[in-house]
């Protein structure tokens, strides 16, 4: 079946559904709403579809990831989104040592011990028992009720930061346990509500599946980029989406809503904005939406994250025995991973520039960017890093229709207070994107989730 959707250039269109954001979350909510047997159209500010799933061009035709691109085994929704599309996986690339670089000095460490991706400092006792307390924290955690959790009040008063220093004395232990907030979330500890944190190891299912990359959240690739699977999904919706048409407002009327794109009206019975609480905050309502929902936009910040990729003839660390892995401590970037294609024909390696080290490079020229990422590459692989046969760079903390990434994230207070309004209705406007997830909250897997989820939600209310 195919939507009703109105031509591309119309200024006024109706639907039963209109949805705002191309996204993962928005794109399976349009999927399972016109299998449904609903009209749907969906509006997207950019002139692509995918959102925070990207394929950064790297200038030669072809792309590499630029936001989302691995998946794990428990991710099971985004995978069955993935086989539905046709888009293949394979593993990635996983052999060999992964690089420590702390206080100057670079280490090699192999994975397959029982620390699995944790570096072996000297803090690594006091790391290993921490992870385990927070851990055992989380399993009190109902994944999407992080608010109802008996020590709830007590979690959600204090930061990560807070709770880290408490709780562990080695430096080591102590950079480790920042470095697994700014891996994962691209914040600074102290930026962060330990129930939050809390809650995303919940909704993960414990901290292995979080940092592994063996039988964690990293397993897996996409053949042709993760870019292939929301791409494929809105040719399936053709007509139904409408680009560069950002939404401007959301009014309720009598008898459902009316939103306002730049290009198009679209009225509706019910509405769904698909995307993270901050850039839905963008967007003004009227009647104004309920002041816990209003206020919660103003308070679910983004993280502060961009990858940088330099392309090699080989992926040489694989012959040097390196996974192409590494966490540090210094430089630009401070977490690496080996994003060649399959056949491995040439080799990419991709390092994460988050939160205060991309701040950092606020001013930077594209020149310096450069010098920065390949700095960071060379102490870590060595001298054949520094001359690749390009580099492309990503930043997503001044997109205008993300904000950051890879996720929003609560300072304390928020969730105890606000944390209800992330998913409630407020009359006919309906709420998804990866933050509203209870499983894999801030992952594909989570977007595609909320997608289904709300997708029900609004059917049943229709
Ligand atoms: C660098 C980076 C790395 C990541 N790595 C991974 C990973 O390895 N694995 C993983 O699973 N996840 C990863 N993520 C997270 C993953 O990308 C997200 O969880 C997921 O893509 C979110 O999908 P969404 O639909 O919820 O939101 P989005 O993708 O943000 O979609 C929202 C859409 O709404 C549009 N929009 C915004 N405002 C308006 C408006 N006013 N009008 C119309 N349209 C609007 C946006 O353009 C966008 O297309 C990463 C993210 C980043 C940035």
């Amino acid at each position: 079946q195919t939507s009703r959707a109105a031509p591309q250039d119309a200024p006024n269109a109706s639907a039963d559904v209109v949805i705002v954001g191309g996204g993962l979350s928005g794109l399976t909510a349009a999927r399972d709403l016109i299998a449904a047997g609903r009209s749907v159209i969906v509006l997207e500010a950019r002139n692509r579809a995918g959102g925070r799933v990207y394929g950064m061009p790297l200038g030669d035709g072809t792309t590499s990831e630029g936001g989302a691109e691995f998946i794990g085994s428990t991710q099971t929704r985004i995978a069955a989104l993935a086989k539905d599309m046709g888009v293949d996986t394979f593993p990635t690339y996983n052999t060999g040592k992964n690089v420590y670089y702390r206080n100057g000095k670079r280490s090699l460490y192999a994975t397959d011990g029982i620390l699995g991706a944790v570096p072996p400092d000297w803090g690594v006792i006091d790391l290993e028992v921490a992870l385990l307390n927070i851990g055992n924290m989380a399993k009190s955690i109902t994944p999407g009720e992080p608010w109802k959790a008996a020590k709830a009040e007590e979690w959600d008063s204090q930061t990560f930061y807070t709770w880290s220093r408490a709780n562990s004395l080695s430096s080591g232990a102590r950079f480790l346990l920042d470095e697994f907030i700014s891996s994962t979330l691209s914040v600074r500890s102290k930026d962060v509500s330990l129930l939050y944190v809390l809650h995303y190891i919940a909704s993960a299912g414990g901290v292995d599946p979080l940092i592994n990359t063996k039988g964690g959240g990293q397993e897996t690739r996409f053949v042709g980029g993760s870019q292939e699977v929301p791409l494929r999904l809105a040719a399936k919706l053709g007509d139904a989406i409408r680009y560069n048409a950002p939404v401007r407002g959301i009014e309720t009327t009598g008898s459902g809503v009316t939103v306002t794109a730049d290009g198009v009206t679209v009225t509706a019975k019910r509405a769904i904005v698909a995307m993270s609480p901050a850039i839905a905050g963008k967007i003004a309502f009227s009647p104004g939406l309920p002041a816990s929902r209003a206020q919660l936009m103003q308070r679910y910040p983004m993280g502060s994250i961009a990858k940088f990729v330099g392309v090699y003839e080989t992926p040489f660390w694989r012959a040097d025995g390196l996974t192409g892995q590494a966490v540090a401590d210094s430089g630009a970037i401070d977490a690496t991973f080996d994003n060649s294609p399959p056949d491995a024909s040439r080799g990419i390696l991709m390092g994460f520039i988050n939160q205060t080290n991309i701040r950092k490079l606020d001013a930077a020229s594209a020149d310096d960017i450069r010098a920065a990422g390949l700095d960071s590459f060379t102490k870590l692989y060595g001298d054949k890093a520094a001359t690749p046969v390009l580099t492309a760079f990503q930043r997503w903390d001044n997109e205008v229709w993300s904000g950051g990434g890879p996720v929003g994230i609560a300072p304390p207070g928020v969730l105890t207070e606000y944390g209800p309004a992330l998913r409630t209705p407020c009359g006919p406007v309906h709420w998804a994107g990866t933050e509203t997830s209870d499983i894999w909250t801030g992952y594909m897997d989570g977007a595609v989730r909320s997608g289904e989820r709300v997708a029900k939600e609004v059917h049943a209310a229709l």
